[in-house]
This record gives structure tokens, sequence and C-alpha cells, in this order.
């Protein structure tokens, strides 16, 4: 069931979606008062990260923004603002459906971000049109733990998938179901017992030697 369609098909409002975004990048200021945020060098000047939930893709974006000085877009934040209400609330009001509509339409924005750090929810990269989206904008970063930690990390949160009575086994066959769709992405890193501040390293050497890797094809087809 599709709430709102507008005369382009769209569920969200562009001006609105457009006004969120905006609060959204201005909130995450690292590059407030930077005119020329192209002078900094960094592997990548956009990456998304994408994983089942739990992983640490909102946390470890955040970081990771901070490391490369990019801007933060956590899309289900984004989603939240231009809704203005939670994402709980959006599937419990909307229903998924009308949730993962938002999502593809705040994929084909985001992807369009120049000086971006994009942390995906847990289903985003799951949907082929958001994934091929993805993968032609940039690298995507594969964030990985064991249902285990998932469950750990994800036990006192209000995630609408997981409000079930055995939610270790709910996040064991989602994740299995899932596990094809997120072996697509471009670089894969465990967030398993790790600190965050270790795994965003390891994601910046990874995307150092991704760059190096493109580069260096590139240079050889010239
Ligand atoms: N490497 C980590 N070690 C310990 N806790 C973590 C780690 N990464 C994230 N967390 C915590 O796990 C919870 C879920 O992380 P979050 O970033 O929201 O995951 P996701 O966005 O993938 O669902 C948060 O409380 C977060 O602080
Ligand atoms: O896996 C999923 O389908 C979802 C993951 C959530 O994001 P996180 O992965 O950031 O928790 C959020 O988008 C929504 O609850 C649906
Ligand atoms: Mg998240």
């Amino acid at each position: 069931m599709l709430h709102d369609v507008d005369a382009h098909g769209a569920v969200i409002d562009r001006a609105a979606l457009e006004g969120a975004l905006s609060a959204e990048l201005a909130e995450s200021t690292t590059l407030r008062g930077m005119d020329k945020p192209g002078l900094i060098e960094r592997p990548v000047t956009w990456v998304a990260l994408a994983g089942f939930m739990g992983t640490g893709k909102s946390r470890i974006g955040w970081e990771l923004s901070r490391a490369l000085a990019l801007h933060f877009v956590d899309t289900d934040k984004l989603i939240a603002r231009v809704m203005g209400r939670s994402v709980p609330e959006v599937f419990a009001s909307m229903g998924e459906a009308y949730f993962r509509a938002c999502e593809q339409e705040v994929v084909e924005r985001v992807t369009r971000l120049d000086y971006a750090v994009v942390s995906l929810g847990g289903g985003t990269f799951v949907n082929e049109v958001n994934r091929r989206a993805l993968l032609s904008r940039g690298p995507v970063v594969v964030l990985w733990a064991t249902p285990e930690t998932v469950f750990a990390r994800t036990r006192h949160s209000a995630r609408p998938l997981l409000q079930t009575e055995d939610p270790l086994s709910r996040i064991a066959s989602l994740m299995a179901e899932r596990e094809g769709a997120y072996r697509e992405g471009t670089i894969h890193v465990s967030s398993d017992g790790r600190a965050s501040e270790e795994v965003v390293e390891e994601i910046v050497e990874r995307l150092w030697a991704w760059a190096e890797a493109r580069d260096e094809g590139e240079r050889a087809s010239d």
C-alpha cells in the first residue's frame, strides 16, 4: 500500500527531501567553511556503508566521515527527518513497502552527492535498483558481524524487523537471506569484537588500496 504518490510517481515530496538533506549536511559540520574541500588528500570523495542491522553502519559511517573530512548522511535519519517521524513509526503507520519506496528515492538522491559518507539501512543494499545505483556511484563498504553480535547490539533497540519472540533466530535467517546481496559490495570489513576506531582504520586503508588499484587500472587502459 503506497500513500501520497505525486505526479512524478514519487512518494517523498522533492522540496521536503532537499530541505531535510540540507539540514542533515549542515549538521555534519566537518566541511563547514571549507571552500576547497577537494584539496584534502583522501582515497575517495564518496563512499557508502552497507550491511546487516547492528553491524555499525551508522556509528562507523559517522566516525569515517570525521576521518576523511567528508559530510555524513544516514539514509534512515534522512527519511525520519523528511517524514517527521522515526523509522519504526514510518513502518507502523505507512508500512514497510512505503518505507522501501522512500529508501529508493533517497538512494537516488544521495548517489548524486559529493564529499559524503553515506550510511544505509540494513535493507537498502538488498534492493537491486539501489545496489546498481550505489555500486555505479562509488565503493560500497559492507560491514559484517555474527548474528550473536548483532543481537547484542540491537536487543534494546526498536528496529521494527526484530520485534519478534525470537530475535536471534530472525537475525540469523534474515542475514542468510540477504548474504548474497551484501556479497556484491566492493570492500568487506568485519566489525565483530573490534573497537569502532579499529574498524574505521581498516576501512581507510582498504579504500586507499582500492583507489590505487582503480587508478592503476585506468592508467593501464590509457
Ligand atoms: N565496533 C563496535 N563495537 C561495539 N559496538 C558497536 C560497534 N559499532 C557499533 N556499535 C554499537 O552497536 C549499536 C548498533 O550500531 P549502529 O551503528 O546503529 O548499526 P547499524 O547502523 O548498522 O544498524 C550502537 O549502539 C552502536 O554504538
Ligand atoms: O535491515 C533492515 O531492513 C532495516 C534496517 C534499519 O537500519 P539499520 O541497519 O541501520 O539498523 C532500518 O533501515 C529499518 O529498520 C530496516
Ligand atoms: Mg543505522
